[in-house]
């Protein structure tokens, strides 16, 4: 039977990446059985979600098989052997793909700590919590997907897969969330954790504004004297993380966040506000393609909070206390439960006269306050918080332009000094001398603009005869054309080979492995200090700096900090210089050896055009950029596996040699005001010996290299 073309499609994007359609096919059927054939979810972002479900579940075959040896030599556990024989697990492998899957999604979406919000042990989820018990988060997550909809019976059912003599391990800890919402909301708490519903009906429109997007329940409670006790408690149970919006006839409205501190995530952190209404309106805009300039998520909440008074009143008087809501105020947490405080009342003093504010380290909720509550997870308690609010220049006026930094955790913002051009560290030997320019290595006869001459000056020798820019200050296409397909093509043929490789000898000097060669690269050179035109020749464009509006944020996929462009950009326009301490090879090697704890390296560069076509380079000679310490801009630059927005160009400014040089940003593509700017780093995902450590790579792209190389790992053990 012919397939349908959308199966056929995704079969196909399985396959480029390696998954055979034995393995996806179950896992596809089970996807479109949990979104009810909505093609949508599953083809966006070039089938990730697929993707991720079967790497998922060829991890559950792996674990399982390893259960399975492990379970063969335990005799005493014959019942475990029974329940999880490969037949038996194979229905477990397809739930389970989904489960992971659906954690990955909502992971990916919220940095990591999405699948510690998702998890719903608030009051009336106690019994749900204790059906968790399989493996934690996963076993959760399967609930919430392929039953979360389902009536309870079939709920629980789901639940049953899980072999009967297993513990409840998270029994416990359900109960550790019901001491967080007493100790948080003090005598609220009753309210809040038997809601009743407010006099109108529930209404599904405002929750699925601010939750609903990637599958979260939010119940709409209101705490109000007057209010009956039919909540949704469909949503309730099947929820995970959820916000309250409560009100009372006094004309209180509050807002509460509520996650679940149950499970184990050592890596939970509490978003500050600015951030998630960042990324809500980020995505509102995204999905809905809101246009209005001024829409902000405080803006959706207040509205939200007139509704609500609108609708439990019947009333527009009370209209006057919400619109005296005010903007949030920076959380900072001592180990108490945070929340932002929306307050009320305009001279921001609460009933008992106390600056609201101090309700922060008190714990408590204010009583006149309107309060978007983040409870902070108990395990999580010790770890300080802050949260950056920083309209700040990270260039501390040393570029052309501000550089500013968008709100992120203040604690994760690393210790650097910035600098805008390169320093020598030590050792590295850089000969910047006038001497060393020959006249063929420079224009000193020109003036003016050397790209309004009718013929092209000697400086534009090293890029053909023809120069590298535009007169409106862009990268010529067929240039950049060139670099890429270099960069593309260089396992075929643009690597030079050492004889006596720089970075073999530091490995290992006795014994050192053969070169493993290195990208010829097509140089750039500007017009400099010995050539006769002006400062503003258009051969001159990196050594003039940043005149791009750029903004340091915080990554929602776990990229850490990373940047981006306020403005549209078009296809070859420069972007920044990778800027850094210059070091020679050992010294970086040295630098390694000496990183501890949670200190972590940016990704150095290596200088190393030109390398192999020198007989034996010094170790001085063969030089590296490291912005660990000393940087710009370009050290928030995550890396993107394939198709990167921008690509590092080498430009020769002063020296005519090829030991040192500047490396520069540029456009590939037409880039979009508030995207992300990205660089393929070149990272071999594959390579273990490499001095540094490669990350787990979150790029999202169809080309992601650790993404193959981690489904070539994990085929290799489960097939073989
Ligand atoms: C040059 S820094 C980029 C800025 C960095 N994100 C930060 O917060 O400072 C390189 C580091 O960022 C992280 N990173 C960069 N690209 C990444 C990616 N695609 N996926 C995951 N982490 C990435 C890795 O920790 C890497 O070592």
């Amino acid at each position: 039977m012919e397939l349908p073309p959308k199966v056929v499609s995704a079969m196909n994007a399985m396959k480029a990446l390696g998954l055979s359609w034995e393995i996806t096919k179950p896992v596809l059927k089970d996807l479109l059985k949990v979104y009810k054939y909505n093609w949508e979810h599953i083809e966006c972002e070039n089938y990730r979600v697929l993707a991720d479900a079967v790497l998922d579940s060829l991890e559950l075959m792996d674990n399982d098989l390893k259960k399975m040896t492990r379970r063969d030599d335990d005799l005493d556990k014959k019942d475990d052997v029974e329940n999880n024989s490969f037949s038996g697990k194979r229905a477990k492998v397809e739930n389970d793909s989904f489960s992971g899957k659906r954690a990955k999604v909502e992971n990916d979406s919220f940095s990591g700590k999405r699948a510690k919000l998702e998890n719903d042990s608030f009051s009336g989820k106690r019994a749900k919590v204790e059906n968790d018990s399989f493996s934690g988060k996963r076993t959760k997550v399967e609930n919430d997907s392929f039953c979360g909809k389902r009536a309870k019976p079939s709920n629980d059912a789901c639940f049953d897969k899980r072999p009967s003599h297993e513990p409840p391990k998270n029994e416990h800890k359900s109960k550790a969330s019901t001491t967080i919402i007493n100790r948080s909301l003090g005598d609220k708490s009753q309210q809040l954790e038997n809601p009743i519903s407010s006099a109108a009906p529930p209404r599904p429109l405002p929750a699925r504004i601010v939750g609903s997007s990637r599958g979260k329940e939010i119940a709409l409670h209101d705490n109000g004297k007057n209010a009956s006790t039919d909540v949704d408690r469909s949503a309730q149970n099947s929820s995970s993380i959820r916000l309250e919006l409560a009100s009372s006839t006094s004309g209180e409205v509050r807002l509460v966040i509520l996650c679940d501190p149950a499970l184990p995530c050592p890596n939970f952190q509490i978003p500050s506000m600015e951030i998630l209404c960042k990324m809500v309106e980020d995505r509102c805009l995204k999905s809905y393609k809101i246009l209005e300039p001024h829409f902000s998520l405080f803006s959706l909440l207040k509205e939200m909070c007139h509704c609500v008074m609108e609708l439990s009143s019947n009333s527009s008087e009370k209209r006057g206390n919400i619109d005296r809501f005010q903007g949030m105020n920076p959380v900072f947490s001592n180990g108490q439960p945070e929340y932002v405080n929306l307050k009320t009342s305009s001279n921001n003093k609460n009933e008992r006269g106390k600056d609201a504010d101090d309700t922060r380290n008190s714990g408590a909720l204010p009583n006149d306050s309107l309060g978007l509550v983040l409870f902070q997870p108990q395990h999580s308690s010790s770890s300080k918080k802050t949260v950056a609010f920083c309209d700040t220049d990270i260039s501390r006026g040393e570029e052309n332009l501000k550089i500013s930094l968008a709100n992120g955790p203040a604690e994760r913002y690393p210790p650097f000094h910035y600098i805008p051009s390169n320093i020598v560290y030590q050792n590295a030997y850089v000969n910047i001398s006038l001497a060393r320019i020959g006249d063929e290595d420079c224009c000193s006869t020109c003036s003016g603009d050397c790209l309004a001459a009718s013929i092209p000056c000697p400086c534009a020798r090293e890029t053909g005869g023809d120069y590298a820019y535009t007169s409106d200050g862009l990268m010529k296409k067929e240039f950049l054309d060139a670099i890429i397909s270099m960069k593309r093509d260089r396992l075929q043929k643009h690597l030079y080979f050492c004889k006596d490789c720089p970075i073999e000898r530091i490995r290992n000097e006795i014994m050192p492995e053969p070169c493993k060669g290195h990208l010829i690269r097509k140089f750039v050179k500007e017009c400099w200090n010995k050539c006769g035109c002006n400062r503003i020749c258009g051969n001159r464009l990196v050594q003039r700096g940043i005149t791009r509006n750029l903004q340091v944020f915080w990554t929602v996929e776990g990229k850490g900090w990373g940047l981006r462009t306020l403005e549209n950009l078009p296809m070859g326009a420069f972007i920044c210089e990778y800027v850094g301490e210059i070091l020679t090879n050992t010294e970086l090697f040295d630098r390694q050896l000496l990183v501890t704890g949670k200190m972590r390296h940016t990704y150095p560069v290596l200088l190393d055009a030109d390398w192999g076509s020198e007989q034996v380079l010094k170790d001085e000679e063969a030089l590296c950029l490291d912005a660990t310490f000393y940087g710009n801009v370009a050290r928030f630059i995550n890396h993107r596996c394939g198709d990167a927005n921008i690509v590092e160009v080498p430009v020769e400014v002063e020296t005519p040699d090829h030991h040192y040089y500047h490396l520069a940003f540029f456009t590939v593509r037409k880039v979009e005001a508030l995207e992300e700017l990205t660089w393929d780093y070149g990272i071999d995902f594959d390579d273990q010996t490499h001095p540094i450590k490669a990350f787990s790579c979150r790029c999202g792209s169809k080309f992601c290299r650790y993404r193959r190389a981690q489904i070539r790992k994990r085929s290799a053990l489960v097939l073989g």
